[in-house]
């Protein structure tokens, strides 16, 4: 299975996804704020931060869904916009409530395949990978919250992407599911390639991410390693509550 899913890369920096001085107000509401960190490739980096800091808005720049005031977002050295096959170069999960409930699994990613110019077997292939095999012809309608989420995985998975962006992926999913998505994404860092994950669920990131990016109303207020942030504060609970209260209220 991981012989198929993992090809080489054919550079470490594919995987790299570097942003610089990200900005995007709403009104007069700084949604993001002059927001730099990089993802390394062979991580797991923990995007995280309270409700309305800007984690949404910020991966919503980086995939190109998002037109930013200022900064930029690049993903193996190039703008979401300019990769020629995006789908093979980073594969995004930011909401698993938007499948065609008449679809079967298979047919969704049939489809996200054939407007990617991928071959149509990477339907299936995916399907098991994420442990919906056997649920590929059942209407997506039928699924389970935990199974849209395999599902939202599946299709992020369809072109081998050397990134993964994933917003709250273990939400529903059952212990058996968090325990199997945490090797998961470990094992595709391991292979090369980063992933980018946000979560509220810090117990539960303390066991996946190697690297943490914490923002707070719009702003990067920490970029580090899990063992540094560790150092610092004690475990990621701790730093987390330590850094996003008290911080300067800003006009
Ligand atoms: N389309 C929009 N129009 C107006 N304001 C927006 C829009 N999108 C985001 N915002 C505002 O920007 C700020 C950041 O929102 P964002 O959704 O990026 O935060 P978040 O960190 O993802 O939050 P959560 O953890 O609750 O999902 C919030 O104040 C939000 O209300």
């Amino acid at each position: 299975m991981r012989v198929n899913l993992f090809r080489e890369l054919a550079c470490a920096a594919d995987a790299r996804v570097e942003v610089r001085g990200l900005t995007k107000h709403y009104g007069g509401v700084a949604a993001v704020d002059d927001v730099s960190f990089t993802v390394e490739p062979g991580s797991v980096t923990g995007f995280l931060g309270p409700n309305g800091a800007g984690k949404t808005t910020t991966l919503r720049m980086i995939l190109g869904l998002v037109r930013p005031d200022r900064g930029r977002a690049t993903i193996g050295g190039a703008g979401y916009a300019d990769l020629a096959r995006p789908l093979e170069i980073v594969g995004a999960a930011l909401d698993s409530t938007g499948f065609h409930p008449g679809r079967t699994g298979l047919d969704h990613l049939r489809i996200y395949a054939a407007a990617a110019a991928l071959p149509s077997s990477r339907a299936a292939t995916v399907l098991g990978v994420v442990g919906l095999g056997d649920a590929g012809n059942r209407k997506v309608g039928g699924y389970s919250l935990g199974m849209r989420q395999r599902l939202a995985l599946a299709t992020a998975l369809l072109g081998d992407p050397a990134v993964l962006i994933l917003d709250e992926p273990a939400n529903g999913l059952d212990p058996e599911g968090i325990v199997w998505l945490r090797r998961f994404l470990k094992e595709y860092a391991e292979a090369g390639r980063s992933v980018l994950v946000s979560s509220h669920v810090l117990t539960e990131m303390q066991q996946l991410v190697d690297r943490v990016v914490i923002l707070h109303r719009g702003r990067l207020i920490r970029e580090a390693t899990l063992a540094e942030l560790s150092g610092d504060h004690g475990d990621l609970e701790t730093a987390f509550f330590e850094l996003t209260t008290n911080q300067e209220i800003r006009p």
